[in-house]
């Protein structure tokens, strides 16, 4: 099977977790986009969506369905999102689609964050993928010396400002061994607006599209 059919199988499982007549938190990329198409042809009836990105907004209001501010809701039963990479844990890299931040804020509304992905994004410790940190322009140089400083090279994402305004960079390099511990300390350095690792605001499921099928992750 081609990777685009893994994350077809997985798009179509997700429709299973999405709570009928509720509000549903929704992720950003190609993973996402097959989920909102399947949810669209599902017949599935939700209240409406929060979307963590303009590409995601647009591709649900195509399909007919009402997309509301993060302001407007109080909590989202679920959450449904990519990942970059995911561990065994529910830990995740994510941003390289470049929505991190408001893929941060929208899961931290919700209730359940459900991941679905090839499974060619599970792995034992997250850092092979580059870390997206999306940060304010003016403290790029030094956040890219404090990640030196840990042992990876931050480069800055040529050509990408996110949907906020502001730059990426990709940290290579890196073994991230205590997720929660990183995504703590990067959060506190000047100029940093999101760090990609979600941690604290990691998966409670994972659908990973696998040849055999949908494996089942439950954390
Ligand atoms: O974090 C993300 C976007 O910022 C995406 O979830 C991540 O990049 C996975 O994307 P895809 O489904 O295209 O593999």
């Amino acid at each position: 099977m081609t990777q685009d059919e893994l994350k077809q199988l997985v798009a179509q499982a997700a429709v299973a977790h999405v709570v009928e007549g509720a509000w549903l938190g929704v992720g950003t990329g190609s993973t996402v986009n097959l989920f909102i198409d399947a949810l669209a042809a599902s017949g599935k009836r939700i209240r409406g969506a929060v979307s963590s990105s303009e590409a995601s907004t647009a591709r649900l209001r195509g399909h007919g369905i009402e997309v509301v501010d993060a302001a407007s809701v109080d909590r989202l039963p679920v959450y449904v999102d990519g990942a970059d990479e995911i561990d065994g844990r529910g830990h995740m890299i994510k941003g390289g689609g470049a929505a991190l931040t408001r893929e941060k804020i929208v899961a931290d509304l919700a209730d359940r964050f459900v991941c679905i992905a090839d499974e060619s994004k599970l792995v034992d410790v997250l850092g092979r993928f580059p870390l997206p940190v999306e940060v304010i322009p003016m403290a790029a140089p030094q956040v890219a010396r404090r990640f030196a400083a840990l042992g990876g090279q931050a480069s800055l994402r040529l050509g990408v400002l996110t949907d906020n305004g502001h730059p990426i960079l990709d940290v290579r390099g890196l073994r991230i061994a205590d997720p929660l511990a990183m995504e703590t300390e990067v959060n506190q350095w000047p100029g940093v607006v999101t760090v990609g690792i979600f941690a604290r605001h990691r998966a409670k499921l994972a659908l990973l599209g696998m040849p055999q099928g949908v494996r089942t992750l439950d954390f």
